[in-house]
């Protein structure tokens, strides 16, 4: 072969080579004569940085700690690096702590691996250096420390694409495998700490209500799931408009309809832990603010029955006064809350449950307090389908299905209950013969109470009648408006 203009040939480079170090050793025997000491190092290396051959590859090198912090790139590096070992990889290190879910694997130092983006070649090398570790004084005291890094190796000419887009993936990657890994945190009251008040306690959320297993309307599970998919991507959003990054959810329905379910579907689903303040724990507001500020980002604080819950003002003066702060009492929290979480808090969410909407606290209700109403309601068939696919295995049709939707029709049954008889047999024929019972049971239930809500109404409407009776008969519209005023005061 030729040698080209842009290939040059092994002799001609040979002869450039030689007749470069040739000028540089007598460079360096007259910069000996002729030159400082220090001057002459500086000219050196200045040479040297000038006439090195230059490589088309671009090398980052990415440490473990940047200063006092850890590098956050590095962590993701760390984590994302072990999604793509190759059986080329031929050491690991493997490990698992007391609260880790799965194994955590990672390179062993000296280890290389490739990766390929956008079809852009990336080499990866984990780093380690050892080095003397010495004291204040500057002497050695035996102790050794570690550096650990990274080196990422690519054509210069991909630069910009992977500083801005790749190494935001590994990030973005790396923060998913971590949230898959991550085992969920409960946190709950401890109020046996007489002196410093009360504080959290937490224990693993192994709650397993997932949006697929909940009985719920589809579209409003759908609605649900988007509206917490939307609120976790608008970071930017809610800091442009100048709005605490929080979002509040209000669920309300009839007992065992799902409304803990759901909490548990929704820390499930975004991987958030959740706090849950028992108001009724509490005595001070200090005590409220300081456990409000020791909740973590990425976290949901759950009040549950928030209608029955204690009201404040109450137990923080040991008296009486109550009548003219209960009002105030609940939006105060909720100030505070807000407050908080506006000035120190990211991503947070907040959820109220309550067995009695109508007896809510207008300050809850008022529009842009909670952000979203979910009425959780008794099973209707859709529900009760689910529920027959999630503990019976049932999908599509079953013979008994055509008399449960009858019955359905004509009592109100929660999704509770029929859980419970879900759960009765693992056979689907016994389990929802269970079921039809439990309907006729409750239609049964239904009628009597009927029954004697009639009979009771009629005995009132009976007894007005004979006591207007004895009475001297006033004009038409005045006995009429007077009679019905009694029976509404009776009823
Ligand atoms: N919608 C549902 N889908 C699936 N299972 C449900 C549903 N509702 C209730 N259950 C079952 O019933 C149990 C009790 O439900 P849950 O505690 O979520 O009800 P709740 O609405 O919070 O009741 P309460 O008002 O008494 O707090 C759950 O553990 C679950 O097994
Ligand atoms: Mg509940």
């Amino acid at each position: 072969m030729f040698p080209t203009r842009d290939m040059p040939s092994p002799s001609s480079l040979f002869s450039a080579y030689a007749s470069m170090a040739a000028s540089m050793m007598l460079v360096r025997s007259m910069a000996n004569e002729l030159i400082p000491h220090p001057i002459r190092g500086y000219l050196l290396s200045t040479l040297r940085y000038y006439f090195k051959p230059r490589s088309p590859q671009l090398t980052l090198v990415i440490e473990e700690n940047c200063g006092m912090s850890r590098n956050q790139v590095f962590d993701a590096a760390e984590i994302y690096l072990c999604t793509k070992i190759s059986p080329n990889t031929e050491r690991l290190k493997i490990s698992k702590s007391p609260k880790e879910k799965n194994l955590t694997i990672r390179l062993e130092k000296n280890e290389k691996l490739v990766d390929f983006h956008e079809g852009i070649e990336l080499k990866w090398r984990f780093g380690c250096d050892e080095t003397e570790k010495n004291n204040p004084n500057g002497h050695n005291n035996g102790q050794r420390s570690e550096k650990r890094y990274f080196e990422l190796t690519f054509h210069k000419k991909h630069k910009d694409k992977i500083v801005s887009s790749y190494i935001q993936f590994v990030l973005d990657r790396a923060k998913a495998i971590k949230d898959e890994e991550r085992v969920l945190k409960m946190h709950t009251l401890n109020t046996s700490y007489s002196y410093s008040g009360v504080k959290w306690e937490s224990i693993n959320l192994e709650h397993p209500a997932t949006f697929e297993t909940l009985a719920m309307d589809p579209e409003l599970r759908n609605a649900v799931i988007e509206d917490l998919d939307r609120f976790v991507k608008r970071k930017d959003f809610y800091k442009r408009v100048g709005r605490a990054w929080k979002r509040g959810y209000l669920l309300y329905g009839p007992p065992g309809t799902g409304k803990s379910s759901l909490i548990a579907a929704m820390a499930n689903h975004l991987k958030f832990d959740v706090y849950d303040l028992q108001l009724a724990n509490i005595l001070r507001d200090s005590d409220l603010r300081r456990l409000l500020l020791a909740t973590a980002n990425r976290s949901i604080l759950v009040i549950e029955d928030i209608d029955c819950s204690v009201d404040l003002p109450d137990r923080r003066h040991g008296d009486g006064r109550k009548q003219h702060d209960a009002q105030l009492t609940l939006s105060g929290l909720l100030n505070f809350i807000d407050g908080l979480w506006s000035s120190c808090g990211d991503e947070r969410i907040i959820v109220f449950t309550t067995n009695h909407k109508d007896r809510l606290d207008p300050a809850l209700l008022r529009p842009g307090r909670m952000d979203m109403h979910i009425n959780m309601s008794y099973c209707n068939l859709h529900g009760f389908k689910q529920l027959a696919t999630t503990y019976l295995g049932i999908r599509g049709h079953h013979h008994l299905f055509g008399e449960i939707e009858g019955l359905m029709g004509e009592t109100q049954v929660t999704p509770a209950q029929i859980a419970e008889e879900l759960m009765r047999s693992e056979d689907a024929d016994v389990a929802l013969q269970g079921v039809i019972k439990l309907l006729k049971r409750k239609k049964m239930e239904g009628d009597e109470v009927e029954d004697v809500a009639d009979q009771n109404k009629a005995a009132i409407q009976k007894a007005k009648r004979q006591k207007l009776g004895n009475k001297p008969r006033r004009s038409g519209r005045n006995i009429v408006a007077k009679s019905n005023r009694r029976i509404r005061k009776f009823l």
